[in-house]
């Protein structure tokens, strides 16, 4: 046989590692003009899984296949090159032309250099386990004078994109504030956290502290969302943040207290304050396509979080009293 071809007739299509009930990488043959008639399939992986059985009477073949003669120089990119008929099945462990040719006298005979069309395809399902216990994902690799072919076999991706999008789910305002939600005001907010001591450097040295939640004349959906929410006093990170973040001041800010004493109501509510006023008073020329405000946080369970308080402090009921126009930054009426 002058090119390695698979053409074993009684194994199944489709590679095996029985030990590991794993699917294995490709073959591959020679002196193909056409790279895709230059690389076997391989099978669809619950195809493979479906066909089981039909690997039990080949147990001898597999563990010629998946005890290669030498260790791999590569073993986390691993593409075997199963070579049968007269030849003894061949593992190969390179991942181009090159390293295959120079690894394994199979593999230089079966790649020689001139075959210009030479192409490894790893069509292997999302994951692959070796012979050494690596995982390693599925990988097209290349000769680098295959440019145009490879490129001409690359399909664009059809159809919807496969990973999902999350996007939580729009809440009522029944559903926010319902009673089995139980909502409370913060724990210890009253003996504990309320008498911390607050301290504001740089910026331009103002120190305004608010009181209560009133001074901070949020528009009144925002004002009935915090009652609903059952805070009474603003806590100390909120009475010194709010007042910078409504200012607009020209610096940034960075906010630091204890964790569970009240951080995320100190820029939310003023940030959607700001922005409930904003679309008042810009009425339709806003720029839907834009966020208005970007929040990053380090988990998607505080990203959650954060969440759910937005829609809470942001909700305003259907048919209420929309806020007169022409509100300036600090919520005062003009
Ligand atoms: N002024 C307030 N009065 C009463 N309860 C409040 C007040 N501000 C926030 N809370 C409540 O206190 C709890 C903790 O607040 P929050 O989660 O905002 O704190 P945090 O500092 O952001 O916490 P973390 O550091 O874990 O993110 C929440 O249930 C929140 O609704």
């Amino acid at each position: 046989m002058s090119g390695l071809q698979i053409n074993e007739p009684a194994r199944p299509r489709g590679v095996f590692n029985k030990a590991r009930k794993q699917p294995q990488s490709i073959a591959q043959s020679n002196n193909v003009p056409n790279p895709t008639q230059s690389c076997v399939q391989h099978e669809d992986y619950n195809n493979t899984l479906a066909n089981e059985n039909l690997y039990k009477d080949n147990e001898e073949w597999f563990t010629e296949v998946y005890n290669p003669p030498t260790a791999p120089k590569n073993p986390e990119r691993l593409i075997n090159a199963d070579l049968s008929g007269t030849q003894k099945n061949v593992t190969n462990y390179s991942h181009t032309r090159a390293d295959i040719a120079q690894e394994h006298p199979i593999g230089k005979a079966a790649h020689p250099k001139e075959n210009e069309n030479f192409l490894v395809q790893n069509r292997a399902p999302k994951k692959q386990v070796n012979d050494f216990g690596d995982c390693v994902s599925a990988s097209t690799q290349m000769a680098p004078n295959t440019q145009a072919p490879y490129e001409e076999e690359r399909q664009p991706r059809q159809g919807p994109r496969k990973s999902k999008r999350y996007i939580p789910p729009r809440k009522l305002e029944a559903e926010l504030f319902a009673p089995e939600n139980n909502i409370e005001a913060g724990p210890y907010f009253d003996e504990n956290y309320s008498e911390l001591a607050i301290e504001i450097t740089g910026g331009d040295g103002a120190k305004l502290l608010l009181d209560k939640f009133d001074d901070c004349k949020f528009a009144p959906p925002i004002m009935k969302n915090i009652e609903n929410k059952k805070y009474g006093k603003p806590m100390p990170i909120q009475q010194s943040v709010i007042p910078i973040i409504l200012g607009k001041h020209d610096f940034d800010m960075m906010g630091h207290a204890q964790t569970g004493s009240g951080k995320t109501a100190a820029y939310l509510l003023p940030i959607i304050d700001i922005i409930y006023k904003f679309k008042l008073n810009t009425g339709d020329g806003l720029n839907m396509d834009s966020p208005y405000v970007l929040i990053l946080s380090p988990t998607r369970e505080l990203a959650n979080q954060l969440h759910e308080d937005a829609m809470a402090f942001a909700v305003a009921r259907a048919g209420s009293e929309q806020p007169k126009r022409n509100w300036n930054s600090f919520g005062t009426p003009e």
